[in-house]
């Protein structure tokens, strides 16, 4: 579908309305029309069910004024299509919320003036309450919302403020009942309401308490570094020695390491969290169960991340029992390094010697959206800086990403960190009044260029040979995808030395062939070598670039004249494939006669040089299963050999051993296959030990490409017959 009428119009519409910039508002809805617009159960106006389409406006760097430097401003100096640099325009919300697309409400300032607040970039599952709900108050400059007892707030509108013990007391029932009823954002903001209030000396056990029930609130929100502050500051520091009060502040103490390993788990600092569970375990005199088997987990985790040793299967295994592909994994990060490239800005590079399959990366998704969620509808976003428009699962993933950035100031710091396409200005993430701010328009411009897709649960579910856009490359329309924070420094190359596969949200990178101490690790992003118009248009669109690597010279190399006569040939064996015909004589003579013309217009296949296109494997393929069926088992090793060099493997056979050198190789499922055609083929001839060396190449490269031996064995189950 071709989206760019759609996008013109989107921004002939922005246009327009820059045609009003600077003048003032004339059709502001009055107070009247507001109460009966946010009335409780008002159904949403017609004009905010058009609203299907979130629009990233033209960028505007945000505001990192702390509040007591901005000017208070007021609704009637507000201008059209103007940023109020500077200013800072304090409003209470009177209706109720109402969530369509983005949250809104009515709003009135320090004067009485009243208008609509829409919210845009909040989560499509947050409900409008936690928002924008009535009992807040809000500064709008960026949003910052201020908590009732905050001096900041004017004092026309400040509420009164918390100042007793025993209304602390109050805050804190009334926040357990919220987080009773489950709602998570209340009960955060009552906890901290109380901890301005109960300040008083001799009452620290209720501040431990408020720490240690927002910790828990901010857990289950996702807002991992608060629960940690939180956790931390909730664990009492000394304890009678002993009787009744030592026994519950160790309980208590064990409620708050409990709760700080859990946001380090989540923040995924397994050694910290580590520390936490055993010293939650030891709070309790016969040992914590469930902080014993915290200790467990994090130290497999710790053991994954130190080792690089994983149960793929097993991985595999619970993305189908418990249809949850978000797996519970650290990531083994040891083998690389972030460092500057030749190629390109920063890439990634090996800090030891890799051999062909070894794992070169192994990292959890930062953030990823499956495309079998149910994800409640926001239908489109479409981005006026990058003339990019997104569906269903990438809207998401931003919208999923700024809340993660924003309540996580460390790992928002991580994320800035990745490629922006040279987005300017470089507003770094910062603590302006407690609150993390995030340039929500370099994030998207982020996840533009750092997306991969990913398939819904495991990379080997693709059928093989079949180019589905499943396979973690390629352009998307609402299917799965996700963002790795340290596969994403991994700089292009058609032929790189490195490829990606999935099970759930891991991300599994593997060496395609060997690769050296300190070399660049470079994975094609785009998995379709043998389609390079294609590929190079994409590169271009999707990431800015014009690659250069060692096919694409080669293919720059080739003559027009050339590329001329390898078309018709090439047509033929297409059409000779499509349907397969029948494995007889004279087919086979036809077909390597076919194969002969196009290698013609080659100067050199395989070897890195030339990428083999479709129609070359194509027939290669084809005449190894034609010699199966005609029980010639020389000629299918003679083919697939051939196959093999075709795609850049160079077989040599010497002292009964099978030597295949992969360096210069394009890994596929046709590889895969030529080497099982082979192996199979000399297992029927009694040679066992030839068969068992392509059988276990084939079945390493399997692995490099699928990231795991899952439904090896049933494809070449047909063949498995013959090395009996
Ligand atoms: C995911 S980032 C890779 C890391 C990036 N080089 C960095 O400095 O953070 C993707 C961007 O890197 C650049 N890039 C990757 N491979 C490249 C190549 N082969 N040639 C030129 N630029 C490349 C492009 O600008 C692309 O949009």
């Amino acid at each position: 579908m071709d989206f760019a009428p759609l996008l013109q119009c989107f921004k002939q519409l922005s246009l327009n309305d820059q045609e009003h910039k600077g003048m003032k508002a004339t059709d502001k809805p009055d107070r009247a029309f507001l109460e009966i617009l946010f009335a409780k159960k008002a159904k949403p106006s017609l004009e905010e069910c058009l609203d299907v389409c979130s629009i990233i406006s033209y960028a505007y760097p945000p505001s990192v004024i702390p509040l007591a430097h901005l000017q208070p401003m007021f609704i009637s100096d507000l201008r059209l299509e103007t940023h109020h640099h500077g200013r800072a325009l304090y409003l209470k919300t009177f209706g109720h919320p109402k969530c369509v697309q983005a949250v809104r409400n009515a709003v009135e300032d320090l004067k009485g003036d009243v208008d609509r607040l829409v919210v845009y970039n909040t989560h499509p599952t947050s409900p409008a309450e936690r928002i924008l709900c009535t009992r807040l108050l809000w500064c709008v400059s960026h949003l910052l919302h201020l908590q009732l007892g905050d001096e900041r707030i004017p004092a026309v509108l400040r509420p009164r403020v918390v100042r007793s013990y025993e209304e602390a007391i109050v805050l804190k029932a009334e926040g357990n009942a919220v987080y009773g009823r489950k709602a998570f954002v209340e009960a955060v903001e009552y906890y901290s309401e109380a901890l301005q209030a109960s300040c008083t000396e001799g009452k620290e056990s209720l501040r431990y308490d408020l720490y240690r029930n927002r910790a828990s609130a901010n857990l289950l929100l996702g807002r991992f570094e608060g629960a940690l502050a939180d956790a931390d500051a909730a664990i009492i520091p000394s304890a009678p020695d002993s009787g009744v009060l030592k026994e519950a502040t160790a309980k208590l103490n064990g409620k708050a390491y409990y709760r700080a390993g859990r946001a380090a788990y989540a923040l995924r600092n397994f050694p910290r969290a580590a520390e936490y569970f055993r010293k939650g375990e030891q709070c309790s005199p016969s040992g914590d169960a469930d902080a014993k088997q915290e200790v467990k987990r994090a130290a497999y985790r710790l053991e994954e991340q130190r080792t690089g040793r994983y149960d793929f299967a097993a991985m595999s295994e619970a993305v189908s029992a418990t249809r949850n592909n978000r797996l519970d994994h650290a990531d083994f990060t040891t083998r690389v390094e972030v460092r500057d490239a030749e190629i390109h800005g920063r890439g990634l590079f090996a800090v030891e010697a890799l051999k062909m399959g070894d794992l070169v990366l192994c990292e959890k998704a930062f953030g990823v959206v499956f495309a079998s969620e149910k994800i409640k509808a926001l239908d489109m976003t479409v981005n006026l800086n990058t003339n990019r428009l997104s569906l269903a699962t990438r809207s998401t993933l931003r919208l999923n990403l700024l809340q993660k950035l924003s309540h996580n100031p460390d790992q928002a710091r991580a994320y800035s960190n990745l490629y922006d396409g040279g987005y300017t200005p470089r507003t770094p993430p910062q603590l302006v009044d407690g609150l993390t701010v995030v340039d929500t328009f370099r994030a998207a411009a982020i996840l533009e260029y750092n997306v991969f897709i990913c398939p819904s649960e495991r990379s080997s579910d693709q059928a093989p040979g079949k180019n589905n856009n499943e396979d973690g490359s390629g352009t998307d329309l609402g299917g799965s995808i996700g963002v790795w924070l340290l596969a994403s420094y991994i700089n292009h190359a058609c032929n790189g030395n490195a490829t990606r596969a999935f099970i759930g949200d891991m991300m599994i990178i593997r060496a395609v062939r060997d690769i050296g101490a300190g070399e660049e690790v470079l994975m094609p992003y785009i998995n379709q070598w043998n389609d390079q118009p294609a590929t190079l248009a994409q590169l271009k669109v999707e990431w800015g670039f014009e690659c250069d690597c060692k096919f694409c010279e080669a293919d720059a190399n080739t003559t027009k004249a050339q590329l001329e006569r390898r078309k018709a040939p090439s047509e033929v064996a297409s059409r000779f494939l499509s349907p397969q015909p029948l494995p007889n004589a004279a087919n086979i003579r036809k077909a390597e006669k076919m194969l002969t013309e196009l290698k013609a217009t080659y100067d050199y296949v395989g070897s890195a040089r030339n990428r083999p296109d479709l129609a070359l494997t194509g027939l290669g393929t084809w005449l190894c299963q034609a010699h199966i069926s005609a029980s010639s088992p020389r000629k299918v090793i003679a083919c697939a050999n051939r196959l093999l060099g075709d795609l850049g493997y160079g077989v040599s056979i010497a002292n009964n051993t099978v030597v295949i050198d992969h360096a210069s190789g394009c890994p596929g499922t046709s590889a895969v296959d030529a080497a099982m055609y082979a192996a199979h083929a000399h297992y029927s001839l009694g040679e066992r030990k030839l068969g068992g060396h392509y059988e276990m190449f084939a079945e390493r490269l399997y692995v490099v490409m699928l990231g795991e031996k899952r439904g090896f064995a049933e494809r070449y189950e047909c063949l498995e017959l013959l090395r009996a």
